[in-house]
């Protein structure tokens, strides 16, 4: 600008004009190129981050719920590597690119006039306190923002999970009033932080058009005083223009940079809970003992120790089974026991080490577990009896199927084990998922089986075929823990071991304990703990 307006136009000089088109055009290209390339650097930058928080990310799904308890819906961690890629590639850190421009044209508004300089850095200061300013105004809201988000998740999959309870008791209209509520918190948040960046934004602009014509003016001012050539105050109002639009563009990106930054910490706070990624001994498989030494369980998010001080110690080829009325910790032990729960106090031990010294792969090897409630992956039977092993060998999972004392059961559907189960197994009643279950917790014969409730569903075949399955667990020289309400299975244990709020009220031998039990309720203690012709051997 300074050459055309100084000397093309007094001089009346075309060539010098097309040069200088020329020039321009040609610089134009150039930062236009530098911007495509940024943009896709940053694009790949962004690709290359998330393959590298995509398994935290997973994990951070997959464990959550057992160490912390859940806190935010289950697609929420995925969700927030969404938003930060998005940032990334977007448009909004490329702004933050940007800020170390405005220090340079800052330096040019110098260059040209100490006045003009002094207007621009004036504005900046202006920009970046109203930039603190809109931070400090949105970022309790942005909170809320989270948590009302979060809260609105957990609501949602908790009603995708008891669609029948919603439909049978008509709790369509409650359900919906509770989403509602979350829902209208989160978009009021949102709205909240809407208008104070909405605001934050026009303020700046109409700031800096307010900046640029009062640049013109003082340039105006000083050609007049003959500090400045014409052509300069051109150049002025649009350097000083240049040097306030980085800050501008922070401004306008306010809210997708705090909503990238708020994932970010969500998954930092949830990854330092959920990550295990050490390096492990192979450690060879247990064949010898499990031993529970005064193990105190906490379940994850709660304050409440809903297992005391379990102890007792089992040898292989051995069968307990865990009494007690309801809520007194049956599920929580064997949750410790199974590994998915770390005990607050007390260690379990398989051969002498304890659950963590293996990886989870190892571990969950050695290990079958049936849940109290049984949930099937979506896929085939034979699938999910094989725990989805990519190359899994047809004979193990007719191994654990015959040994569930399924086979029959599966041969009989109409596609056999290639039977789609659906979405958590909803295709198969739930005996037909709790034997499929049993089957898979028997897959390639693990030493400790640990079975919660397995005959909650079973008919009679069903009950004798779990019975028989338990048996030849101890044959093999397993050991079997079986929570069971129900006595049939009872007939088979070897030692009981009976919970009462927390507590081992009683453990020994399963004769011992039934003929206590048999002697009435006073015969049972309350809270201390009576060993019967057995020791605790811990
Ligand atoms: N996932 C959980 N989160 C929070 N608290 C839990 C959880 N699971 C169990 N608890 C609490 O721990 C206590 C023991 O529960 P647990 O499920 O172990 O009882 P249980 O003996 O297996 O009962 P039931 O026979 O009814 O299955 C209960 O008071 C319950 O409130």
């Amino acid at each position: 600008m300074i050459e055309v307006y100084d000397r093309v136009i007094p001089s009346k000089n075309m060539p010098t004009l097309v040069a200088l088109g020329v020039l321009a055009a040609f610089l134009y290209l150039f930062s236009g190129v530098l911007d495509v390339l940024r943009g896709r650097i940053m694009a790949r930058v962004a690709g290359i981050l998330d393959i590298d928080l995509a398994s935290s990310v997973f994990r951070i799904i997959a464990t959550m719920p057992r160490v912390a308890g859940v806190q935010q819906g289950a697609t929420r961690p995925a969700a927030d590597l969404d938003q930060i890629r998005q940032f990334l590639s977007g448009s909004g850190l490329l702004s933050l690119f940007d800020l170390p421009w405005a220090l340079l044209y800052l330096f040019v508004c110098f260059l040209l006039h100490p006045y003009i300089g002094i207007a621009a850095a004036s504005a900046l200061l202006v920009l970046v306190m109203l930039t603190a300013i809109t931070h400090f105004a949105t970022k309790r809201e942005a909170r809320n923002l989270s948590t009302t988000l979060a809260a609105r998740g957990r609501l949602e999959e908790e009603v995708h999970r008891n669609v029948e309870a919603i439909t049978s008791m008509g709790l369509f209209d409650r359900a919906y009033e509770r989403w509602f509520d979350f829902h209208q918190a989160h978009a009021k948040s949102g709205r909240k932080i809407n208008d104070l960046a909405g605001m934050a934004a026009s303020a700046s602009k109409t700031f800096r058009y307010a900046v640029q014509s009062g640049v013109l003016a003082l340039g105006a001012f000083l050609v007049v005083d003959g500090q400045l050539t014409g052509g300069m105050i051109l150049a002025s109002s649009v350097i000083v223009s240049r040097a306030l639009a980085p800050v501008e563009q922070v401004i306008g990106q306010w809210k997708s940079l705090i909503g990238a930054m708020q994932a970010w910490r969500r998954l930092s706070e949830s990854s330092s809970l959920a990550t295990i990624t050490e390096h492990k001994t192979n450690l060879a498989a247990p064949q010898l003992n499990l031993q529970v030494r005064n193990v105190a369980i906490v379940p994850p998010g709660t304050q409440k120790l809903a297992v005391k001080n379990a102890s007792f110690a089992l040898e292989a080829g051995s069968i307990l089974g865990v009494i007690g009325p309801s809520g007194s910790g049956k599920s929580c032990l064997v949750r410790a026991i199974a590994g998915i729960w770390s005990p607050v106090r007390g260690e379990v031990r398989l051969d002498g080490a304890t659950l963590d010294q293996w990886t989870d792969t190892a571990r969950g090897s050695h290990i079958g577990y049936l849940p109290q409630t049984v949930e099937l992956f979506e896929g085939t039977v034979a699938e999910n009896i094989s725990r989805f092993a990519k190359y899994a060998n047809d004979d193990d999972i007719l191994d654990a199927a015959h040994a569930a004392g399924a086979h029959e059961m599966i041969v009989h559907f109409e596609h056999g084990y290639q039977t789609a189960v659906g979405e958590g197994g909803k295709n198969l009643s739930a005996g037909q998922r709790q034997r499929i279950a049993l089957a898979r917790a028997l897959f390639k014969k693990p030493f400790l089986v640990v079975l919660d409730e397995p005959n909650s569903n079973l008919d009679v075949d069903g009950e004798r075929a779990l019975a028989n399955a338990l048996l030849r667990v101890k044959d093999r020289n397993g050991i079997v823990i079986v929570v069971a309400h129900r006595s049939d299975i009872m007939n088979i244990v070897d030692h009981v071991l009976m919970l009462r709020n927390g507590d081992v009220a009683m453990y020994g031998k399963r004769d011992a304990i039934i003929n206590r039990i048999s002697e009435g309720p006073r015969a049972l203690p309350a809270t201390t703990l009576k060993v019967v012709d057995g020791d605790l051997g811990a």
